[in-house]
């Protein structure tokens, strides 16, 4: 059965070990990536191709790290139509949301006679697109990544994603990434993608920013090259809670509470309820559901519930909206008799899910909102992917003559307050040079 923990007998370690997921693995990841990190930068293709045969590619070489253009059409004749029809519905969608996002490129008010203020937007100059494929394929991923960087403007879009040990890019992944008009494809997993991209190489492109999710291989290579370039969000192991209530359908619930815990051992699947009798249920219909997925799934499943998830059983409604706001999920489905009373009360989520017709594959797929999330608990400070993710939001100032009167000796008296002469000669001079 799913362990069901009694939220008020829970030690503070069991807690706290709940809180941080499977972050703290990553430790164990930090040395081999340092190692490979430092033969890239000393080594650069050489360091990349000694690695992707070790991961991923026996055969790599400097000639066939890039996808070709003849491995895209491969890819278009062997994906079956109804996947391509699939993927372009999914394609639709993510469009549609991540175009209403994108905000106008200058904007400028007068705040006040003769001050103006206000931004621009611009495009980053390149970004590394990480699309994962260890414990699964993930073209959804390569649409989620490509089209908000394809829609900001990005004028370089570079992919990394792990090619099959006969260096094959799943074909579905070339299909999504041709539809979002992304060809510079490197078959490059975990580290050596990451730092591939960092550092640059012959081969791979060095770019301003890299994002995607990973393995803590990936996220341990991501750490360490903080400050060579900008990693993104942290997208890590995935993770979920179910939110329900007294008159939640334990089969919907036991159903949603797999979802994510069948990514990976280092996933975590959360049901989070007031309601013994439902705990109770969904515990046993977990187990039952369990047994139809393929085995390699079920063992996901249950070393996840069993490490970092399961049923969390508290005392009213608002003590689980307290416990999901403290733990922050990178994926919130809200099954509640009423879930719009409870979306006010809710701070801290990667993505909220409304009610029992929007189970989280339809976010994870094709409703067009961003489902690479932050993980990990950064979902109190960080936002799903978005063409924010890769446009820059530069402040504008402009003064008139006016403004200048206006604004002048309010400046003048900061800068001399906090004792920078210059700022304050800056201004105060003016009023002899200009009319
Ligand atoms: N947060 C999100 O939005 C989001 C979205 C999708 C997936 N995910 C998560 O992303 C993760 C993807 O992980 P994955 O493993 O499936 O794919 P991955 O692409 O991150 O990792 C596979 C790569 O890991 C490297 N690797 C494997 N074993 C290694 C070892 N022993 N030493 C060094 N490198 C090694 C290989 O190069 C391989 O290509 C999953 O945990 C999934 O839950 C998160
Ligand atoms: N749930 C993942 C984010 O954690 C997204 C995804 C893609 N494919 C399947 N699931
Ligand atoms: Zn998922």
């Amino acid at each position: 059965m799913v362990r069901i923990l009694r939220l008020s007998e829970m030690t503070s370690e069991e807690l706290a070990s709940i809180k941080r997921r499977a972050e703290l693995d990553i430790e164990q990841a930090l040395a081999v990536a340092k190692e490979v990190i430092d033969e890239i930068r000393a080594d650069g293709d050489q360091g990349v191709i000694k690695y992707v045969r070790k991961f991923d590619f026996p055969g790599a070489t400097a000639e066939n790290l890039k996808v070709t253009e003849a491995e895209f059409a491969a890819a278009r004749e062997q994906v079956e139509p109804e996947i391509k029809a699939a993927i372009e519905q999914a394609y639709r969608n993510i469009k549609e949301v991540h175009e209403r996002q994108m905000p106008e490129e200058v904007q400028l008010a007068e705040i006040d006679g003769g001050v103006f203020a206000g931004e621009k937007v611009t495009p980053i100059a390149s970004a590394g697109l990480y699309v994962p494929r260890g414990k699964g394929s993930f073209p959804s991923v390569m649409l989620m990544l490509s089209v908000p960087a394809v829609v900001a403007g990005v004028e370089k879009v570079v992919v990394c994603t792990p090619p099959d040990k006969n260096g094959t890019v799943e074909p579905a992944s070339l299909v999504a990434a041709e539809l979002a008009g992304v060809k510079d494809i490197y078959k490059l997993g975990g580290i050596q993608a990451i730092a591939g991209m960092a550092i640059g190489t012959e081969t791979v492109p060095k770019v301003d920013k890299i994002t995607g999710p990973c393995n803590v291989y990936g996220s341990a290579a991501k750490r360490l090259l903080y400050g060579t370039v900008d990693v993104g969000l942290p997208a890590g192991p995935s993770e979920s809670i179910i939110l329900t209530d007294e008159t939640t359908d334990p089969r919907i619930a036991a159903l949603d509470l797999l979802v994510e815990a069948e990514h990976g051992p280092d996933s975590a699947g959360l049901l989070v309820t007031h309601s013994e009798d439902l705990a109770k249920a969904a515990s046993k219909h977990a187990d039952d559901y369990m047994e139809k997925l393929p085995d390699w799934r079920k063992n996901f499943c249950q070393t996840g519930l069993s490490s970092y998830g399961g049923i969390i059983l508290t005392s009213s409604l608002e003590e689980s909206i307290d416990f999901l706001n403290e733990y922050a999920p990178e994926h919130l489905e809200v099954l509640v008799q009423d879930p719009l009373s409870v979306l006010g009360k809710i701070k801290n989520a990667g993505e909220i899910l409304l009610g029992p017709y929007t189970p989280i594959p339809t976010a994870n797929y094709c409703i067009g909102v961003n489902a690479i999330l932050p993980t990990g608990g950064f979902a109190r400070s960080y936002s799903a992917v978005s063409v924010y993710d890769f446009l820059k939001r530069t402040g504008i100032g402009y003064l008139t003559q006016e403004g200048f009167a206006r604004l002048g000796h309010t400046a003048q008296t900061l800068a001399e307050h906090e004792d920078f002469p210059a700022h304050a000669m800056a201004i105060r001079e003016r009023k002899n040079l200009l009319p």
